[in-house]
């Protein structure tokens, strides 16, 4: 009878998962019809056949995708968020008019809404169904993190009282360009809804400048600045339940059709709560699979970037993402960037030499002609097991498997999750006796199936902790550690230079302990954080400052350590520095001598915020470079054409161009450091 009773009831419980699975499968598949008409993606398309996408301003480059939130369910769900998102009564006024499909009555809504006519002109289903925030009704608490093409602000939001952080999004002379980009981002948040995805709140505008501030639930922690805080080391269990939410995360984004391309440990963030959240969707793409498009190769921040974009492709997908990953996860085991590249050659040099030279397979198989080129002369054989060595055996597996140089090899974000499902059902299994066989079955399929092919990371001992069991620590962002970096800096020059500010850091003086003590601080410091290319960023209006919290320009990050290539990597390692930042652009030495990109695809203005110039935050060092250029003239910064393609001339020898390319960084450093001893 129990037996019985059982059985009935897990009958009835599965009809209901049954059916949650189908409308859960139903809604999918409406996202999926959403992005199978992306724009976005026939941009990028148009983008990598070169050809220049005219601005079409009833028409944005998001269009299609919004088309799934302009449905009535996303309607409803902005009916349901009406504090949020502007008065309920509005939104519903707004449904019936949407949904007659006149659209420039709808842009004169949108106007009389209170949406700029710069942004509803050029991306009127960004705001569909939503209402602007205004800005008086937050309060800016104190600058928290700052992009390539943003400032994050902390802030109270002062009708819920709750705390928030606000993403300053500044356009130059209202590009349309630049505003259809960021209309991007805005529907690919607006689509995504899951746990460990930052959620797009609302939408605030500026009357005073020429800008939007995205709102979104306030993050205390980036995992960049987790990562680098003095003293930290994550236990395995607690590894293993940031690249679990990590993988959720990703999986939802891939299954909806969203490319994240630019997985990062500043782009994960991680609430007081331990619960981690993909942002900054800047560079995320829609994609559809059985119809790929086309797609920028300028994607992902230079040490998380896979071999197959460093090469040029331009036929990509949710691999690239899962390289970033196994790059994330070996990070957060070794405690430093495991490939930090200063340049795009480099970089793969340094993939080269941990993943093996590519095969004869690899490069017949890459689209990319010049990928045989890049075959080294010396061979090196794949390392990643050796080089991890130290690690636990089941994290070593997952590592070998998402840093394959094949994307195919590296699976996808749910088999990597797939042997928490095993879990899931050995447990189902066990607790119910009668059905035994279940266990007999689990037992079969996972040793036939997934043994051999799947890495079981997350079913191995020690389990992944809860979110709860991360770290408490204070707020820390990767910004907080340029910070701490920059003013240990700031002292140290002062008191070798002995100039203004010197004085405050004789020995004996008070603040020489703090100056020595932020020295302490920054020689802490474990991974260097990011230079990014925020020239334009750095000059504040008036309007940045908030009372009581003076905005200052900061300089940039100069340094950064650089571990010895192909060591050993272990928890406990000490970690071998090094002086970057004051390198010249080998990148732009290597394309000197290369052909004038031919036969390369040439990126316009389409991509510029994608894989052009935002891009170039990827590239940290030749960044810098450019900054000077950046800072003279900002609004010429989004004409300038940036293409991906190869590194290097037809017949040219990787050797040598290596050997070229060290020789020049030399000389680079040597000269900086001629420079410093002359002043
Ligand atoms: N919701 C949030 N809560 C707290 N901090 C945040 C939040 N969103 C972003 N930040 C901080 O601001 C920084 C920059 O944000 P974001 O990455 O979205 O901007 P971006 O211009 O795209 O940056 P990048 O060019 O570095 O990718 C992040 O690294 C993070 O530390």
């Amino acid at each position: 009878m129990v037996i019985c009773r059982q059985v009935q009831r897990l009958a009835r419980k599965t009809a209901k998962i049954g059916l949650s699975a189908i409308s859960s499968f139903k809604k999918k598949a409406l996202h999926l019809m959403g992005c199978l008409c992306s724009k976005g993606a026939k941009e990028d398309a148009n983008a990598a056949s070169g050809r220049r996408t005219p601005p079409r301003r009833s028409e944005p480059a998001t269009d299609a995708i919004a088309k799934d939130s302009s449905s009535s369910a996303a309607l409803n769900n902005a009916k349901t968020k009406g504090n949020l998102y502007g008065a309920e009564k509005v939104v519903v006024s707004l449904d019936a008019r949407i949904s007659s499909g006149n659209n420039a009555e709808f842009k004169g809504l949108n106007a009389v809404s209170g949406w700029p006519s710069w942004l509803v002109n050029v991306a009127p289903k960004a705001v569909e169904g939503w209402l602007p925030r205004r800005a008086d009704s937050f309060e800016k608490l104190a600058k928290i993190g700052q992009g390539t093409y943003s400032v994050v602000y902390k802030a109270r939001d002062l009708e819920s009282g709750k705390i928030v952080a606000l993403k300053k999004v500044r356009f130059v002379n209202m590009d349309p360009e630049s505003v259809r980009f960021m209309a991007r981002e805005i529907h690919i948040l607006r689509r995504l809804d899951h746990p460990n995805v930052i959620k797009l709140q609302g939408i605030v505008t500026s009357r005073v400048s020429q800008s939007l501030y995205l709102v979104f639930e306030y993050m205390e922690h980036d995992l960049a600045g987790l990562v680098a805080t003095p003293g930290l080391k994550l236990t395995e269990p607690q590894i293993k339940c940031i690249v679990q939410q990590l993988l959720h995360g990703l999986d939802h984004c891939h299954r909806n059709g969203v490319l994240h391309r630019d997985i990062k440990g500043s782009n994960l963030l991680i609430d007081s709560n331990g619960t981690l959240k993909i942002g900054d969707f800047g560079l995320a793409i829609s994609y559809d699979p059985s119809n790929p498009q086309p797609l920028t190769s300028r994607v992902v921040t230079l040490w998380y970037r896979p071999p197959e974009l460093l090469l040029g492709a331009t036929d990509y997908a949710a691999a690239v993402d899962m390289w970033s990953t196994g790059c994330i996860v070996a990070e957060l085991f070794a405690g430093k960037p495991i490939m930090p590249g200063r340049t795009e050659v480099e970089q793969i040099h340094k993939i080269f030499k941990l993943c093996g030279s590519p095969s004869e397979n690899y490069c017949k198989k890459s689209k990319v002609p010049e990928t045989a080129m890049f075959k080294p002369q010396q061979q090196y054989r794949r390392c990643v097991t050796e080089t991890f060595k130290d690690l636990p055996t089941p994290a070593v597996l997952l590592i070998d498997s998402l840093l394959s140089l094949e994307p195919e090899g590296r699976g996808t974000a749910t088999s990597a999750l797939q042997s928490e499902v095993i879990r899931f059902f050995f447990f189902f299994a066990l607790s119910l006796p009668s059905l035994c066989f279940l266990y007999v079955c689990a037992y079969a399929i996972n040793s036939l199936v997934f043994l051999e092919y799947m890495p079981q990371f997350f079913r191995a001992k020690p389990l992944a902790c809860d979110p709860s069991s991360l770290p408490k620590l204070p707020p820390s962002k990767e910004y907080d550690v340029r910070l701490r970096q920059e003013e240990a800096r700031r002292l140290r020059n002062a008191a070798a230079l002995g100039g203004p500010g010197a004085e405050s850091v004789k020995p004996g003086n008070e603040s020489h302990v703090v100056a020595s003590r932020a020295i302490d601080i920054a020689a802490q410091v474990k991974q260097p954080t990011h230079s990014t290319s925020k020239s334009t960023c750095e000059k504040f209006s008036a309007e940045d400052s908030v009372p009581g919290f003076r905005v200052e320009p900061r300089a940039l990050p100069t340094s950064a350590q650089v571990p010895e290539c192909g060591s050993t990597w272990n928890n406990t390692g000490d970690h071998h520095r090094s002086v970057l930042g004051r390198v010249c652009s080998s990148v732009r030495v290597a394309r000197k001598k290369g052909p004038s990109n031919s036969n390369t695809p040439q990126y316009d203005a389409a991509d510029l915020r994608n894989g052009g110039d935002r891009n170039q935050r990827a590239d940290r060092p030749a960044v810098s470079s450019q900054k000077k250029d950046q800072q003279e003239d900002r609004g010429r910064k989004y004409k300038r054409i940036h293409y991906s393609g190869p590194l290097m001339p037809p017949g040219g020898n990787i050797e040598d161009m290596l050997k070229e390319h060290e020789r020049h960084i030399q000389e680079a450093v040597r000269k900086a450091r001629l420079c410093k001893g002359s002043k």
